[in-house]
């Protein structure tokens, strides 16, 4: 399907992608087949090198250019004029892609609750069948933050020679158990909705909303509420920060379910890049393109020192940081800090 992006001059395409062979698991499961849902900006150029794979973090979708657009989209840093951008929705994702709310194929009914668990490498494996199924022979760039940044590892790591730079953005090479504990805690929020175990995309959604306060307070920091949840000295009840969690909660559960969300924050809690690979100094060793990653000063749930090991134990690795009071998201937000560090990391490329 050929879409008008909000820019005239940009080509942009929303696909299915497909997959009718299975899929194997690190759980030992398959999926049978499955789809991806995708999005592309701007045309492959004639040596098919001007590839931009855009990976999105837990809640986002393929339509990169809306969440990023301060990174995409005309005279931005990666313009569809001059780049092949692609996205796609990850699998257990409910924007167009292969999810617990799919047909399960060989019982012709939904997933639900059956829905296999799948790790962020069985998500680089499906994003790895669209580049072969796309005939794109080599990624010139490939860049996630958060769990777009674990899959985007785990993808370079599959990709080899055939990509030539990773960006990963305030991410790790394996999830701390400080991270699986704030997991843990959301999960527990959405059990403990009465409607969770019904089939039904409304199942767990109050416990959703719990579960997104919960997480915010891992993707802000403390002095970011300061400063914007601030209240008058005078209050005794009706906080700002309280009122701000409970909207981002409601506004999370009227676009995401909560069977989707449990799924993808188990998937984050599996990343171990160094798994069956002799450890992590091992895997990230292997990585043959250069790798730059991006750490957020502020970022409490993926530590700046984890983006800077990722850096130092890689052939060729870069570390920048950004600076901010935004915490974890900042690399969603940062748009100006962002493209000067992929700038400079470009130069430093072409010496
Ligand atoms: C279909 C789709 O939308 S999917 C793709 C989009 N999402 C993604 O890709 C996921 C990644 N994006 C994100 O996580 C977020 O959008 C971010 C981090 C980039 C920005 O977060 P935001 O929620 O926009 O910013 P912030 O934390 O400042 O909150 C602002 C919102 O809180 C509201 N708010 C602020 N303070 C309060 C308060 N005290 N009480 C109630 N509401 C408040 C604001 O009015 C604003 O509401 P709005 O979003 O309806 O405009
Ligand atoms: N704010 C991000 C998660 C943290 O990376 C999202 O909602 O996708």
């Amino acid at each position: 399907m050929n879409l008008k992006s909000q820019y005239a001059s940009i080509t942009m395409t929303q696909e299915i992608f497909h997959s009718s062979s299975p899929l194997p698991l690190e759980s030992g499961e398959f999926l049978t087949e499955f789809d991806l849902g995708y999005t592309a900006y701007g045309q492959l150029n004639s040596d098919k090198s001007n590839v931009i794979w855009v990976i999105h973090a837990l809640t986002g979708d393929s339509n990169a250019q809306e969440w990023w657009n301060g990174l995409i989209g005309e005279d931005k840093f990666f313009d569809p004029a001059d780049h092949f951008i692609i996205c796609a929705n990850l699998l257990g994702s409910c924007y167009g892609s292969t999810q617990p709310f799919s047909d399960n194929p060989e019982t012709k009914e939904p997933y639900y609750y059956d829905f296999p668990q799948m790790s962020t490498r069985d998500l680089a494996q499906g994003l790895e069948r669209l580049r072969i199924h796309l005939g794109i022979e080599s990624i010139h760039t490939l860049i996630g933050g958060s769990l777009g940044g674990q899959v985007g590892l785990e993808w370079a790591y599959i990709l080899g020679k055939k990509l030539q730079n990773a960006v990963i953005l305030a991410s790790t090479s394996k999830t701390r158990p400080w991270v699986i504990g704030f997991n843990e805690t959301q999960r527990m929020a959405i059990e403990s909705d009465c409607t969770w175990g019904e089939k039904h995309e409304q199942a767990g959604n109050k416990g959703l909303e719990t579960a997104r306060a919960i997480a915010m307070l891992t993707y802000r920091h403390p002095d970011d509420l300061s400063a914007k949840q601030a209240d008058p000295d005078n209050k005794v009840d009706d906080y700002r920060a309280a009122s701000y969690l409970r909207y981002q909660g409601q506004k999370l559960a009227r676009r995401f379910n909560a069977l989707s969300y449990w799924t993808l924050s188990k998937t984050m809690d599996s990343h171990d890049l160094g798994r069956n690979r002799g450890g992590l100094d091992n895997a990230l060793g292997e990585i043959e393109a250069n790798v730059l990653a991006i750490g957020v000063n502020t970022d409490l749930l993926f530590l700046p020192e984890e983006s800077q090991f990722i850096s130092q134990k890689v052939k060729k690795g870069t570390y920048k940081e950004i600076t901010s009071t935004a915490g974890h998201d900042a690399f969603l937000i940062e748009f100006e800090q962002l493209s000067y560090l992929l700038k400079s990391f470009y130069l430093q490329q072409k010496k």
